[in-house]
């Protein structure tokens, strides 16, 4: 065979090649967007045939705001791809997250893999769930969260005492302040040691590289979905892989300098250790569970301050409500305590509202149905299908708040909350910490710590919103918001 006639059969097997991929595609799509047993689902066509749209937001940093639009559009259930229904309903946490006898698993393609193979509770098989939700819901206790008092006072004193100081420079970033005390605190309590951000007033290596390591998971969920991993280290942007593995590997030295030390404080590893034999986790265990801790209270609560933050500035009558409130009922700031903060009722307002315009986790947690399908918001789901309530979404659709875009914390005020216009917002809708047996165990202390710095950083100091900064919301989302830079001013409080 002379190189003419090579060239001519590799040109024929290439042409043969491209014409079954191409009539494989088209049946692909024809099939997925007329005899997929998800057809009946309403959505667009072009995100029913094919995973392309869903991806493209998701790397833009939207797929926020157009699932947003496409609920708007369709209602509470919509297909946003071949194999998935996303809900905004009540009805849709109930039957997708609650408390059931065959629970909807998480989605496999979502599900993270921990470099050392053991299972943290975000990942957890439900055997395995079962029993490390149980070990740590005593670090999550009520009584747990009197003792931690100490520590979640030291550093909102520390933050204050820092902001004291550094106000006097001119205005300051309040986003890189809330995430330096956050991330401080959450890391005392994770691993015994704090990342020294607010001594520093820098932001260390550990916490700038969370949002990029939140990135490399959604870059490394869409590989799953094309079932190319291999070539995710071509496409992922560079710096971004290895990133969560680095981590872990000093979190895990961490973890063991901590347990070598010991502690007299009462973090979580105190009562993870303090376990009994039978019931108690394995080294590896204690190590990704410390990680994971230390990932789910941190960026999550350093995001809800930020936004608290913001929405107070942009909202001047809230801001002034807000101050009065906190300085009424306190006398000195050595009054400030989780029970005096407990009792404020227009503070609690603002952060649920806040938690609903801008929910840290924002994203859908996707489930599978299991074998024998579900009824899901009256209609049946097959088995296999990928299911999940887009938390924005539901935060966000007229079909379930008043005013949806509107800065309101009087919806969530016991005196005007059951009253019209509020009383017919569908509240439990929202659920930013998830819902049922694998919602957040860290609620409580998210919502002490975020009341506990508003009263002393808003007793201490006058607050006022830097010119330019009303577009701040404007932000990508991808796995967290990337949030920007949020300047203000402090002065020391006038009374
Ligand atoms: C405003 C702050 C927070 C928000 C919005 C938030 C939200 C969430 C959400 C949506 C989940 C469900 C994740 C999933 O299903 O994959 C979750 C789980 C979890 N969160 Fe939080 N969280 C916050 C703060 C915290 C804090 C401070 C901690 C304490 C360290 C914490 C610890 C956990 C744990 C341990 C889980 C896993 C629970 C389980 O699987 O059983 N969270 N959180």
């Amino acid at each position: 065979m002379d190189t003419t006639q090579l060239n001519f059969s590799l040109v024929k097997i290439l042409g043969v090649v491209t014409i079954f991929a191409t009539v494989f595609v088209i049946y692909q799509l024809v099939f997925n967007v007329f005899f997929h047993p998800l057809r009946k689902f309403p959505g667009p066509k072009l995100w029913a045939a094919s995973r392309i749209p869903w991806c493209y937001h998701q790397y833009r940093g939207r797929l926020h705001s157009r699932l947003l639009q496409l609920h708007t559009i369709y209602g509470g259930t919509v297909r946003v791809a071949p194999n998935e229904l996303s809900y905004a309903t009540a009805d849709a946490w109930k039957t997708i997250y609650g408390h059931r006898k065959d629970e909807m698993g998480k989605d496999p393609i979502f599900r993270l893999h921990t470099p050392t193979g053991a299972q943290n509770i975000l990942v957890a098989d439900r055997e395995t769930h079962i029993r490390q939700r149980r070990l740590l819901s005593y670090a999550f206790s009520e009584s747990a969260l009197r003792e931690q008092e100490p520590i979640l006072q030291l550093y909102t004193r520390k933050l204050a005492d820092q902001l004291s100081r550094e106000c006097n420079e001119g205005p300051l970033d309040i986003v890189a302040w809330l995430t330096f005390a956050s991330f401080d605190l959450i890391g005392h309590m994770s691993f015994g040691e704090n990342f020294g951000c607010l001594d520093e007033g820098d932001y260390a290596p550990f916490v700038r590289s969370i949002t990029a390591m939140a990135s490399e998971l959604i870059f490394d969920q869409m590989w799953k979905y094309w079932g190319v991993m291999a070539l995710r280290k071509y496409f992922t942007p560079k710096g971004l892989v290895g990133q969560r593995i680095k981590n872990v590997k000093t979190a895990m030295q961490t973890v063991q300098r901590r347990i070598e030390r010991g502690s007299d404080h009462r973090d979580f590893l105190h009562y993870i250790l303090s376990a009994n034999e039978e019931k108690a986790m394995s080294p590896a265990e204690i190590n990704v569970n410390a990680f994971s801790l230390c990932i789910a209270g941190s960026e999550s609560t350093a995001t809800a301050l930020s936004g608290a933050a913001f929405y107070m500035l942009t909202h001047p009558p809230v801001y002034r409500q807000l101050v009065k409130e906190i300085r009424e009922a306190h006398a000195d700031e050595k009054e400030i305590t989780l029970a005096s903060t407990n009792r404020l009722e227009y503070l609690d307002a603002v952060i649920t509202e806040t938690l609903r315009m801008y929910p840290p986790v924002a994203v859908t947690l996707p489930r599978r149905v299991p074998a024998g399908g579900e009824v899901i918001g009256g209609e049946f789901v097959p088995q296999g299908t990928t299911v999940g309530v887009h938390h924005y979404s539901a935060s966000h659709s007229p079909d379930n708040f008043h005013l949806p875009e509107a800065f309101l914390p009087q919806r969530w005020l016991p005196g005007t909350r059951d009253e019209p216009p509020f009383a017919s917002d569908k509240k439990a809708c929202m659920q930013p910490f998830s819902f049922g047996p694998r919602s957040c165990l860290g609620k409580n202390i998210a919502r002490a710590e975020m009341r506990l710095l508003f009263a002393w950083l808003l007793y201490r100091f006058d607050w006022q919103l830097e010119l330019g900064h009303k577009e701040w919301r404007q932000q990508k989302m991808q796995g967290f918001w990337q949030k920007k830079p949020l300047f203000c001013t402090l002065t020391p409080a006038t009374r």
